[in-house]
This record gives C-alpha cells, structure tokens and sequence, in this order.
C-alpha cells in the first residue's frame, strides 16, 4: 500500500520527462568521417569550400560558343571543345567553338546557343542563328557561380543527406568532422522469451521486442549495436548489466521493470551504480519507465510490453540519441494535425496513440493495449493527447509523431 502510493508520487510528466532528459544528455564525440560513411550523421563543424565551383566557366548545354553581340548572325566554325578538355583555347573573332555540356569556355566567348537553335550553312560551312531568345552569357555556368572558395557551404549541425554528400563532393572534400553515433548495447529479459525459429511451449512467446530494437536503432543510425539476453535471474541479469555498461555508452533493457518478483532490472542497475533520474511516467503505453545514469552513460530501461517498447523509444530514446549525434530539434513533433474523431481517455495520464493520417486528419486505431502490435499494420504515426483531459473532442489540434 505505502510502495504503491510513494510509486504514484514519484510519477513525472511526459513534459517533465522530456525537460530532464534533454537537460541531462550531452552531444557526443566528433571525428572525421570519409563521405561514403557519413550519410545520417550531423556535421560538427561549419564547413568552407576550399574551391571555387564550377572552377571555370562552362556550357550548360551542347551547341556552339561565341562572343555575342546580338547584331552578327553567322560565325565560321572553330575548334571543338568536349567536356575533360583542358587546352586553353582563344576565341578568334567570327569564329564560334563547337561545345558540349560541362566543356570549357573558350576565351573570347561569353555564350553558348544550343546546336537546336542553329542551322549549318552548308555552302559556306558557317553557323547560323536567327532567333532572338539567346542573351550575352545565355548558357554559361559562371565560375564559383555555385559558390567560392572560402563560402560557407553547410553549417556545423546540419544532417547530412545524400544531396549533401554530393555537395561535399563537389568542392572535392573526402569526409567531414561530425558526431558519431553512440555505440548502444540492448538487453532483452523475460524467461517466457523464444527467438523466432525456435518452436514455442504453451506460456512462451516470440521475443518480438528484439528485432524491433534492432530496427529502431538502425533507423536512428546506430552502427554499432550489441545484443543480450538474459533470463529472470538476478545474478546472471547483474552480470549482463555490468558487462554491457563498462563496453557500451547507451544501454536499453526490454522488461522486468515493474514491480513483479521477478522485476530485477533496476534493483541491478542500482547495484552497477547506475543513478536514477526519473521512474514512471504518467503516460500510457510505457509508465513504469526508468532512466539512469553513469558518469556519462545513459541507461534506458523500457517496459517489456511490445508497444510500450516503441513507444518509449520513439519518445524518449531516440530524442536523446539524436541530441548526442549533434540534432539540435531532437524534441520536436513532426506536425500538428487535427484529430478527425472525439477521443476519450483516463485524466491524469499522457495517451500516445497509434493512428493513421487520411485526409489530413488523424484516425486514431482501434488496439491500443501495449501486448498488440496489430495496429502497426496501419498505423503511420502516433499522437499525443493531453495529460489532463478526459475527452479530447474532434478537431483538436495534435502533435503528431512519424514512425
Ligand atoms: N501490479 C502491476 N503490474 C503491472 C504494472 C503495474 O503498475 N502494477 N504495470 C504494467 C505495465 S503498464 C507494464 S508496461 C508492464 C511492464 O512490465 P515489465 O517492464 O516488468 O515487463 P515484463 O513483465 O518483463 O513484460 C511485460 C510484458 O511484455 C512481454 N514481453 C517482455 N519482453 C518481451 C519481448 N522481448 N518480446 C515480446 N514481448 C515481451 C512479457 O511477456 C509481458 O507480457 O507491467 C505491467 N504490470
Ligand atoms: O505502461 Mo504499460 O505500457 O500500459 O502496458
């Protein structure tokens, strides 16, 4: 009676819970990353283009390069220019140089017109053009026209897409300085647990929770992960802890953290030193929730039921593992959308649940319980409805959560 009543004391917000983790959680370490491993990862530093680019003027297009002035019509066919070339080639007047799309502009010329737009003279062998739609420097990308040497080209904690890394390449930089991810170990409890593959005896299930974590985290760009198991016996649980969190920076547990007799997980964590920054959330799924710490290393332990496990990390884990790769809006949800049905939910507890975007609005599915993962079949996104109400009615606005 007195354990249940400090337990509902000590229950923190969904708000609270959010305000103390991004308190709490530092950005992690740098290093110099080669562009074939950067993608996802977030640059730690601004970063300058040592290049001009493009580092000479050149044809956007084929066709033929000249000097214009708009008046002469006609040009005697010159030299040939492909894109690689590196000749320096000087423009005599009257003459225009055959060119290709990315080939050097001669000196002299400052226009090119697409070989659509001219006629071939076949007596003289001159060029012709007698449209009006082509201005001096039609068709020239200008050098340091997408940027100079010296320019800002990204700032230091923008994530890096695979447009970025085209951009890097661009001005010919091999790797960049950004966070690295952290190398997280996972623990998966629970004796009635089987891996897929194996034949399950009546009171056993699928450990669903482990592949989920190993997709979870590769989505959040963790590279490097660690899988454990460990049964329902606290000495061999205590071991398993204090392995994983002497080797790894990040630890999440699946279960075993309620108040079972068989709920160890954080009686050991305890014992492996780890602090304790908050236990319960008022939320649902996912309450009895806890997350330590260790000098720096975060302990995240999930409540083991399927949808409470994804729940919590999409909350809560992932936001932290985002701001220790450099993320600065780690927190933030992906949108505001109005809710398309009256929703009815117990005061006094955060509801985060599975829905579906249609037409803009938000349906929310039916199978909320934390065991069912049914829903995820449909579901698109989860929502947040609000701690204290009881009703959220149709049209209220809420923070949607992509999966
Ligand atoms: N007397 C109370 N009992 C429970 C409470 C409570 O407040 N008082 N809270 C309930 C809530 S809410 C949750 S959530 C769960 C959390 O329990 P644990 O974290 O201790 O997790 P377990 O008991 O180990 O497992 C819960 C549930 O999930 C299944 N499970 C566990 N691991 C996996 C896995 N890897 N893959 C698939 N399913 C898994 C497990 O078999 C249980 O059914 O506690 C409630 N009880
Ligand atoms: O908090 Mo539990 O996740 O409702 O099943």
């Amino acid at each position: 009676m007195g354990k249940n009543r400090s337990n509902t004391k000590r229950m923190i917000s969904v708000h609270k819970a959010r305000t103390l983790l991004s308190q709490n959680v530092q950005e992690g370490k740098t290093e110099y990353i080669e562009l074939s491993n950067c993608l996802g990862l977030t640059t730690a530093q601004d970063i300058f283009s040592p290049i001009d680019v493009p580092s000479f003027d050149n044809s956007a297009m084929d066709g033929y390069a000249m000097k214009f002035t708009g008046e002469q019509k006609k040009w005697k066919k010159g030299v040939e220019i492909q894109a690689g070339d590196t000749s320096e080639y000087i423009m005599d007047e009257g003459y225009a140089a055959r060119i290709f799309t990315g080939a050097k502009i001669p000196t002299g010329a400052d226009t090119v017109i697409p070989q659509e737009l001219i006629e071939n003279d076949k007596l003289t062998y001159e060029i012709c053009y007698f449209q009006d739609n082509i201005r001096m420097g039609s068709n020239v990308r200008l050098k340091g026209s997408q940027c100079k040497k010296g320019d800002l080209i990204l700032k230091k904690g923008t994530r890096i897409t695979p447009g970025i890394i085209g951009l890097l390449a661009s001005v010919g930089l091999e790797g960049v300085i950004a966070y690295l991810p952290p190398e997280v170990a996972y623990v998966i409890t629970g004796d009635e647990l089987k891996d897929v593959g194996e034949p399950l005896k009546t009171g056993e299930i699928y450990n669903s929770n482990g592949p989920m974590l190993e997709a979870l985290l590769k989505e959040s760009g963790i590279k490097n992960v660690k899988a454990f198991k460990a049964s329902d016996r606290k000495e061999e649980l205590q071991q398993i802890i204090n392995k994983a969190l002497e080797q790894y920076e990040v630890l999440i547990l699946s279960g075993g953290i309620s108040v079972g007799d068989y709920d160890f997980v954080k009686e050991c964590l305890q014992k492996a030193g780890v602090e304790e920054l908050f236990y319960k959330i008022k939320q649902r799924p996912g309450k009895p929730m806890f997350v330590g710490k260790k000098e720096n290393k975060f302990v995240f332990a999930l409540p083991g039921n399927p949808g409470s496990v994804l729940n919590c990390f999409y909350q809560y884990v992932k936001p932290c593992l985002r701001m220790m790769m450099g993320v600065k809006n780690a927190w933030q949800p992906n949108r505001m959308l109005p809710l398309a049905k009256d929703q009815q939910k117990k005061a006094g507890l955060t509801f985060f649940v599975k829905s579906k975007i249609s037409d803009e609005k938000i349906d929310v599915l039916g199978a909320q319980q934390s065991f069912n993962l049914q829903a995820f079949s449909e579901a698109n996104c989860v929502v947040e409805l609000d701690e204290e109400k009881e009703i959220v009615p149709a049209g209220t606005l809420v923070p949607v959560f992509y999966f």
